[in-house]
């Protein structure tokens, strides 16, 4: 754990029942999966003239407005059938409502990568299902080289999540190539979108760069885009939590359909003129 402090209740209550859980475990053997990969599903959704967006199957969550409550699978199937270029599964049950099972059924039930969104802190918390992406927050976890090792390892494609520049540098120098910038911070839990535009200048080219948290529209997504994103990752402006149950199909269509055609990838570095 890089630093406890600062953190909002909700997130130190995460990680209590998260170690909970893991004392609880009974140390399951290392898991190998035959993982589909990001970066074609990535490559395919451009090549199709679709935003490639990671949907994130979220139940609920501290800053939901509400529960829902409908079959991860169907869930699923309706994001893919939106476009979504990949899928997220929350495995988080006390504070998000998933579980490893929903996880192995979407897997099973759709065709592209799917990721595993939980809070892993150690090795061990890996083997509990298949996925092909996993989830490192670079804030919770002491050993990051380490664990991204034992990610890719069992065949994992680890998606290292950053919130500022410095976890940025720890996240490369353990190995990462792809990257999350998460725009909620773990202190208020508010989201704001000029975090991914600060950090992404910063990330090498060779990177696949996610933006992570509070893209709610079409803008939004354009924005993330044109800041040098090269996927991202969306939850609550999917499910809508509130009461309205509004269309996920739709909820992701009108995401993965948002670029203008002159997204670039990673905005030319200004240069000062006095510099040429
Ligand atoms: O979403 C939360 O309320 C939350 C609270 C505390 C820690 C993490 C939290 N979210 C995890 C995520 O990273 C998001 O689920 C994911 O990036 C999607 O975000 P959004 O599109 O804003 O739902």
């Amino acid at each position: 754990m890089n630093s406890e402090t600062d953190l909002a209740p909700a997130v130190e209550s995460i990680l209590a029942a998260t170690r909970e859980r893991s004392a609880e475990a009974s140390g399951d053997d290392p898991i190998s999966v035959d993982a589909r990969s990001f970066s074609d599903a990535v490559e395919r959704a451009t090549v199709n003239g679709r935003v490639p967006l990671i949907a994130e199957v979220k139940p609920t969550s501290p800053t939901a407005d509400g529960t829902r409550d409908d079959d991860p699978v169907e869930l699923a199937k309706r994001m893919v059938e939106g476009g979504a270029a990949a899928i997220s599964v929350l495995t988080e049950p006390t504070h998000f409502g998933g579980s490893p099972e929903a996880l192995a059924r979407v897997r099973e039930a759709v065709d592209v990568p799917v990721l595993r969104k939980d809070f892993v802190l150690e090795e061990a918390g890996m083997d509990l299902v298949e996925a092909d992406l996993l989830l490192l927050i670079v804030r919770f976890v002491d050993d990051l080289e380490s664990l991204v090792e034992a990610a890719r390892d069992r065949g994992f494609q680890p998606l290292v999540e950053v919130h500022d520049r410095h976890e940025l540098e720890t996240a490369i120098d353990a190995g990462a190539t792809i990257v999350g910038v998460n725009n909620r911070d773990l202190a208020r839990l508010e989201v704001d979108l000029e975090t991914f535009e600060s950090v992404a200048p910063a990330v090498p080219e060779d990177v696949t760069l996610i933006a992570e948290s509070g893209i709610s529209t079409p803008a939004d997504v354009r924005r993330m885009r044109q800041a040098g994103a090269d996927a991202l990752l969306v939850g609550s402006a999917i499910m809508d939590h509130g009461e309205r149950e509004t269309n996920v199909t739709e909820n992701t269509r009108r995401l993965t359909r948002a670029d203008d055609g002159d997204a670039s990838r990673r905005p030319e570095t200004t240069t000062n003129e006095d510099d040429s």
